[in-house]
């Protein structure tokens, strides 16, 4: 089966500093893979790359087998879409929920706006009460919950998920990433997630890459990192960093 998405030796450069440093990666359709790492080890700028975000100098980016150029068009979006950490950042204050979800849809043509919006604020279980609400008297598990619905609405075959809980109170976090793997399940999406929170990775991902100064230090299935069954320090550092881990030792 062609691969969802499929990066070789990608390379991004800010200015003369190298973010990213000849990464390659292969996520097949419907898995969900992780990248985790310290701060500034270019987990966002692997995202932000395949999103057309980024400065890519060099390597390739393949989705569903397709090469993408140098920028994005409309139908990268319909097969591609980023949700970001910040619900507050992402979502305009100054928009109702149907207008934010309105949005895509003209940008795209779609005719049947009206069962479709309704159906994304079903799907992320918010439904049809918070139609018409500004942003702004969302919680952040709400915002979070729309910006979902306006990241799938276009019904795209891969999330990019920079952080997609981390903005959350623990109780939201659980509620809103097991909406993420419910509506994985039910449309069969691929993921590509970061997360600081290694026990997130653990649970949500299958496969995941370790990275540091923008280049990949080690390759893991998540049962390798739930034993903690790594070859790196580095990893293994990241493990007794993460504080979860350090309470189920
Ligand atoms: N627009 C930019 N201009 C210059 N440098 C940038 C830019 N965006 C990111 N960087 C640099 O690229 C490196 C990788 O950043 P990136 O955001 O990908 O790290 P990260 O692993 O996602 O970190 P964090 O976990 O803190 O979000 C960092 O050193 C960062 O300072």
């Amino acid at each position: 089966m062609t691969p969802a998405l499929s990066i070789d030796k990608l390379r991004v450069v800010y200015d003369d500093f190298i973010a990213l440093k000849d990464v390659s990666l292969t996520v097949s359709q419907g898995e969900s893979f992780g990248l985790v790492g310290e701060s500034g080890s270019g987990k966002s700028t692997l995202l932000r790359a395949v999103a057309g975000l980024a400065p890519v100098a060099s390597g390739t980016i393949d989705v569903a087998g397709k090469r993408l150029g140098k920028t994005r068009d409309k139908a990268f979006y319909r097969q591609v879409q980023m949700v970001f950490q910040d619900p507050y950042g992402s979502l305009h204050p100054r928009q109702t929920v149907d207008r934010l979800l309105l949005e895509p849809l003209d940008i795209h043509g779609f005719a049947d706006t009206e069962k479709r919006i309704q159906r994304a604020l079903d799907e992320v279980g918010l439904g049809s009460g918070f139609r018409f609400r500004y942003s702004h008297q969302l919680s952040g598990g709400q915002r979070q919950r729309v910006a979902i619905a306006r990241a799938l609405i276009l019904e795209p075959s891969v999330l990019l998920l920079d952080e997609p809980t981390s903005a959350l109170d623990a109780s939201v976090q659980a509620e809103v990433l097991n909406l993420l793997e419910q509506v994985r399940r039910d449309r069969k999406l691929t993921f590509v997630m970061v997360s600081h929170d290694l026990g997130v990775i653990t649970h949500m991902c299958e496969r995941l890459m370790v990275m540091q100064g923008g280049q990949e230090v080690e390759r893991l299935d998540a049962v390798d990192l739930a034993t903690r069954n790594v070859a790196q320090t580095y990893t293994r550092n990241l493990l007794v960093a993460s504080e979860g881990f350090v309470r189920d030792a």
